[in-house]
C-alpha cells in the first residue's frame, strides 16, 4: 500500500478567518477543500515541506508555524501521516497559485464534511477552540 507523509498549512489571520483551497476535480479526494500542503519529500523535515509547499501552493512565505496536530489515516488506496501546522506570520498574500480556488472561511464555521475524512478529528478540535 502506497504510503504518504503530508504537511499542511492551517493559514490563520488576525480575524479568525483560515485559508482553504479547493482540491482539483483529477486528483485524490477530488474537490474536497483542504488545508493547503503536500507530501515531504526524502530527506526534508515536514517543516521544510510545509514552507515548501505554501510557496508553491499559496505563493506565501511561512515565517511563523508551530504544529497543532499530527495523525495518521488510512484510506482504501493509501495510507497517509498528515502534520497540521498552525500558520500565523507570512509574508505575501496567499492565493490559488496553481489554478484551485482558494476562500477564507470563519473557523467557527469551517465544515467537517467538506474535507477529506483524514481532517476530521483537526477539524473537529479547531471548532472547539474557535473564537
Ligand atoms: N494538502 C492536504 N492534503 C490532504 C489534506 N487532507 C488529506 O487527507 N489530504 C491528503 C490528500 C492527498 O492524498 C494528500 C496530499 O497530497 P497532494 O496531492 O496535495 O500532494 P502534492 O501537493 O505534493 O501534489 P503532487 O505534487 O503530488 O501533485 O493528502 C489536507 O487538509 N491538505
Ligand atoms: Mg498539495
Amino acid at each position: 500500500m502506497k504510503k504518504l507523509n503530508i504537511a499542511a498549512g492551517i493559514i490563520r489571520n488576525t480575524q479568525g478567518e483560515i485559508f482553504l483551497t479547493r482540491r482539483a476535480a483529477d486528483a485524490h479526494m477530488a474537490n474536497k477543500l483542504e488545508f493547503p500542503g503536500g507530501k515531504i519529500e526524502a530527506g526534508e523535515t515536514p517543516e521544510q515541506a510545509l514552507v515548501r509547499e505554501l510557496q508553491e501552493e499559496t505563493g506565501i512565505i511561512a515565517t511563523g508555524y508551530s504544529l497543532y496536530e499530527a495523525c495518521a489515516h488510512a484510506f482504501s488506496d493509501r495510507h497517509i501521516n498528515l502534520w497540521f501546522f498552525i500558520v500565523e506570520q507570512w509574508q505575501g498574500e496567499p492565493w490559488g497559485k496553481e489554478g484551485q480556488p482558494g476562500m477564507w472561511v470563519a473557523q467557527h464555521a469551517l465544515q467537517a464534511d467538506a474535507f477529506p475524512p483524514a481532517n476530521l478529528s483537526v477539524i473537529e478540535r479547531l471548532l472547539a477552540e474557535a473564537m
